[in-house]
């Protein structure tokens, strides 16, 4: 077999590459980037592995990043499996009992370990920690309100055992940040009363990237970014702008927590929280460490 061996020349271009990314490593030194894995990004394996190696450059390079994923159709593949009926409200699971035990089970454990092992492949070394872990989000029982665009009513909705984030303890991810070890999260939770709560991802991301005072927030999806009505990307989006889309329903589904989140996570602190298409490879490089800002970017 005959290796292809490189010149000087092609080696020097490859170095001047690697050159361009230090402003971008000097940017994001020793800040926190929480990267929202969604569960229609996954999949793919190549894919999968692009994403891990991106995260343990990060680490490498310095930056904190912290990994949140969700996994709503690979809940729904196992929930079918099971015969068990699942219904969305407003882009978030109504959960009863045995839904939320199948969540866990998938989340927390075949998402989470497959997650924490392909970063382990890539040289890196993660963690795989639940909202229980050493308490890091507690949670109240959502009471959601859903805006319906065809009768301009709201109603509230109850979901069953959906949780939002209440208390965040950030003690477990503060003593990982000082470390190489690179937290993975599931976002299972524990409520108030004791119980499992089922929490979106995107809004549990949110959660996190506000306790941590980050300074990005990237949700890796399955679309280029937010779309308009003739489903063109828009770069640039306004809070204004957003509940505008929500209202005439161009902003709808799994859109709708993710948009909300980031409107508070901006509220939080966060700097600025980009809306990106996770099927790109090195999609987390791309954004962060290049000039190429893709996605949908929103700004307070
Ligand atoms: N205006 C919009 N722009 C882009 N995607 C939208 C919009 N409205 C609804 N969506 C839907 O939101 C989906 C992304 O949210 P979601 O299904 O929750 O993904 P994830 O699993 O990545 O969190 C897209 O695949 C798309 O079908
Ligand atoms: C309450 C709620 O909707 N929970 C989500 C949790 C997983 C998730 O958010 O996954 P994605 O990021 O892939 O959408 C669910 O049960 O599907």
């Amino acid at each position: 077999m005959s290796e292809t061996v490189k010149s000087e020349a092609e080696l020097i271009a490859e170095a001047e590459i690697l050159s361009k990314a230090l402003p971008y490593m000097l940017r994001y030194d020793d800040k926190t980037v929480v990267v929202k894995f969604g569960g229609h990004a996954m999949g793919d394996e190549a894919l999968g592995k692009a994403f891990a190696e991106d995260i343990t450059l990060l680490k490498l390079a310095g930056l904190n990043p912290v990994v949140v994923h969700g996994g709503g159709p690979q809940i729904n593949a196992m929930l079918a499996k099971l015969d068990i009926k699942s219904e969305f409200a407003g882009g978030m699971r109504i959960t009863d009992k045995k839904t939320v035990e199948v969540v866990e089970m998938v989340l927390a454990g075949s998402i989470n370990k497959e997650i924490v092992q392909t970063i382990g492949e890539a040289g890196g070394r993660a963690i795989g920690l639940t909202g229980k872990d050493g308490n890091m989000v507690t949670v109240e029982r959502l009471k959601r309100k859903i805006y319906d665009p065809a009768t301009q009513t709201e109603t509230e909705v109850d979901l069953g055992f959906v949780g939002n984030p209440k208390v965040v303890r950030t003690e477990v991810l503060e003593v990982l940040k000082k470390s190489e070890i690179i937290p993975v999260l599931a976002p299972v939770c524990p409520g108030e009363d004791g119980e499992t709560y089922n929490v979106n991802a995107d809004t549990f991301a949110g959660a996190i990237a506000g306790a941590l005072g980050a300074t990005r927030l990237l949700f890796l999806t399955d679309v280029p970014g937010v779309l308009d009505k003739d489903k063109q990307l828009i770069r640039e989006l306004s809070r204004a702008e957003a509940q505008r889309l929500i209202e005439d329903g161009t902003i709808s589904g799994g859109m709708i927590p993710k948009v909300e989140t980031c409107l508070e996570a901006l509220d939080r602190g966060v700097e600025a929280v980009v809306i990106l298409n996770g099927k790109v490879p090195h999609a987390v490089l791309l954004e962060l460490f290049t000039e190429h800002g893709a996605g949908t970017l929103i700004t307070r």
